[in-house]
């Protein structure tokens, strides 16, 4: 069945925003537990914007689902996978300047780099997921770096200004998830979804789990963090159910 990674790095932004103690990570990540989440993505991101060093480790020690945990492909952020043995990782780009995550990790054009990383987080015991756009040439080069997993990047679809861009991404993803499926990868998405737009995605056969943060996090100040994520669950599980919905 559809799984929901709840991300909680805009937890942290209230946090980080002021320099306090609250809201907590490691609450707001038990409370998702509680709530319906079948992991907790966090974003150690190199610029350290929002979830911090001390947040993974503290993390790592108290989440009884799994930890995703997002990151570059750098030796700083393998050494960090390495130390802490998160259930999963997902390789990202980053660009410090950017306000989110832009694109999808250009695996085709640094196959050998993404390959060395997921050898190491591998041999660490990690499962490796490759954050990539809705393209077949970075699925079958995610597909030869090994890893097993890949994430696609639904932020075009969700950005879309029109219903037949949308359109046109969906098909897209449709496509690309198929495929992935096809190579026997387990396929993932995220990036900007929300409670009006991700019965689409999760209405695509073979999508296995849906990571979803920004949304839920917005959605909770008027409905309280468990519902948000009650919600974002139930939406995802009634389109994978129903995929006519
Ligand atoms: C990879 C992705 O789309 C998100 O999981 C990522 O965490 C976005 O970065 P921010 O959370 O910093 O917006
Ligand atoms: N990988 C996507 C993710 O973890 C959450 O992205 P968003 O819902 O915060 O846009």
């Amino acid at each position: 069945m559809i799984q929901l990674g709840v991300n909680i790095d805009h937890i942290v932004t209230i946090r980080q925003a002021r320099g306090t103690r609250y809201p907590s990570p490691v609450q707001a990540a038990l409370v998702a537990e509680s709530a319906g989440a079948d992991a907790i993505t966090l974003h150690l991101r190199e610029d350290r914007r929002h979830i911090q060093d001390h947040d993974v480790d503290t993390l790592s020690r108290v989440l009884t689902t799994r930890m995703n945990l997002e990151m570059a492909v750098t030796d700083e952020m393998l050494a960090i996978a390495c130390r802490v043995k998160p259930q999963d990782v997902c390789l990202v780009p980053e660009r410090r300047e950017e306000l989110t995550t832009e694109g999808g990790l250009d695996v085709a054009g640094q196959v050998d780099k993404v390959k060395r990383a997921c050898g190491i987080l591998a041999d660490a015991g990690i499962r490796v997921s490759l954050f990539i756009d809705a393209d077949e040439r970075q699925i079958a080069a995610a597909h030869a770096c090994g890893a097993p997993v890949i994430e696609i990047h639904t932020g075009k679809f969700a950005d879309a200004t029109s219903r037949s861009e949308q359109a046109e991404e969906l098909q897209r993803i449709k496509d690309a998830v198929a495929y992935a499926h096809q190579l026997g990868l387990q396929v993932n998405a995220g990036h900007g979804l929300h409670y009006h737009n991700v019965q689409a995605i999760a209405a695509i056969p073979n999508i296995a789990e849906l990571n979803i943060g920004h949304a839920i996090v917005a959605q909770a100040l008027f409905v309280g963090w468990e519902a948000a994520i009650r919600d974002m669950k139930q939406l995802m599980l009634t389109a994978a159910l129903n995929p006519a919905v």
